[in-house]
């Protein structure tokens, strides 16, 4: 069933501190996905969104299915590590908090990057910001295909993996992508998320369809001031002070986060202290590139499939915007790995200028090769042409 929150609900029905939902998981876990469930379900909330992306172009924002819902984006840096992004989240709240018509939640978006914690913390820096939030939750999304690969990823031997610390901060664990797996794996990685998060509820979802009451309006955090008050949630980095918060993390041998780091050691804390532990995968970039002129469809058909073909293993995540030639309708491009989406969306509007954007996130990924690649597809008429003679003369 797909629960709307309704007024019985205890996320709708708080009257003083407006409720923060992190939505966190892996890269194209389907973060956006479940946002775009949320904000188009009925029920009547104004919600506030603010995303964070780890490339430097902005996709998501066109991904999301706005409404009434204000969307806010922060693409420069990721949120859990870099000061400057958490401080700037927090000019975000304040200037929401500030507002005389009120938010009556706020969703935040990590990166598929972010280690939830820090960005948890982010809410109690500010002392008028504690007071007028309550952080309600942490919800994880889990790519059912492609999490084992990451949870095991022999690269992040002995450093943080972001997808395990994604596990661990969860009140919430929604095994998603359901489709693409069978029963028996399910069925292995429910008893996986138990192992790694006792506390957690696991949800199982196909598209990210939960049942909203599931995932928002759970508490699964006492009391954001009393949080903040306490000095496991900002400082210690003893392993076992954790952040009072209602779940267990069961170490194990495939576990490879630092175990110098726990979970209640935000980034924030490492960075500014310059204590050892947090540290995003250092062999994993992203490379964002934009194009003015308009893609021939062929041409990209073909790259897209060498891409995937070359490269499928190492590419995490590909998302774009991209322009056809001949074509009114923007298309959007989704990649996860090898599993490919690319289809129409709304038009161009007429005073728009068609800007292609994509971006690449991933390991051992070249932002030359991946330009000369587009360049190749770029749909100039005499290249086009010379291209499809070239092939007519090869039948
Ligand atoms: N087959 C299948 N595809 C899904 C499912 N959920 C999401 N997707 C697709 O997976 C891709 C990634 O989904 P997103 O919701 O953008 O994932 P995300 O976690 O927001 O991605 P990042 O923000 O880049 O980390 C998109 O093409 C979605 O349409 C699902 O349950 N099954």
């Amino acid at each position: 069933m797909h629960g709307a929150v309704g007024a019985a609900s205890p996320f709708a029905a708080k009257p003083s501190q407006i409720p923060v939902t992190i939505l966190t998981g892996f890269l194209g876990a389907g973060k956006t996905t479940l946002l775009n469930h949320i904000l188009t379900a009925r029920h009547g909330m104004r919600i506030a969104v603010i995303e964070n992306e780890f490339g430097e172009v902005d996709v998501d924002s066109d991904l999301v299915e706005t409404s009434s819902e204000e969307i806010f984006q922060m693409t420069n840096g990721c949120i859990c590590c870099v000061v400057d992004v958490r401080t700037d989240l927090v000019r975000i709240l304040q200037t929401l908090l500030a507002r005389p018509e009120k938010f009556d939640a706020i969703l935040v978006e990590t990166s598929g990057l972010a280690d939830p914690m820090p960005v948890a913390a982010t809410f109690f820096m500010d002392n008028d910001v504690a007071r007028q939030v309550r952080l309600d939750g942490v919800v994880t999304l889990v790519d059912a295909l492609h999490v084992e690969s990451h949870l095991d990823d022999p690269q992040l031997k002995g450093m943080d993996n972001q997808a395990v610390d994604q596990i661990i901060a969860a009140d919430r664990i929604v095994i998603n992508k359901t489709d693409l797996v069978d029963m028996a794996d399910i069925r292995r990685l429910q008893q996986r998320m138990r192992d790694i998060n006792q506390g957690a509820q696991i949800l199982v979802s196909c598209h990210a369809q939960v049942d909203l009451g599931q995932i928002l309006g759970i508490g699964g955090f006492e009391s954001g001031v009393a949080l903040a008050d306490d000095p496991l949630f900002f400082g210690s980095h003893d392993h076992g002070h954790e952040l009072e918060h209602e779940h267990d993390h069961a170490c194990d041998e495939h576990c490879a986060h630092d175990h110098e780091h726990g979970r209640g050691a935000p980034a924030s804390v490492c960075e500014q202290t310059a204590a050892p532990g947090h540290q995003h995968d250092p062999s994993v970039s992203s490379v964002s590139l934009t194009f003015a002129a308009p893609f021939d469809r062929w041409h990209f058909d073909i790259w897209l499939k060498q891409l995937l073909d070359a490269q499928g293993d190492d590419l995490f995540r590909l998302k774009g915007i991209v322009a056809f030639a001949g074509e009114s309708r923007r298309h959007v491009l989704q990649a996860v790995h090898r599993i490919v989406d690319l289809r129409p969306a709304d038009d161009w509007r007429a005073d728009e200028a068609r800007i292609g954007k994509l971006v690449f996130i991933g390991r051992n990924l070249d932002a030359d090769t991946l330009k000369a690649g587009l360049d190749w597809c770029l749909a100039a008429p005499v290249h086009a042409a010379h291209e499809h003679r070239l092939l007519e003369a090869a039948t």
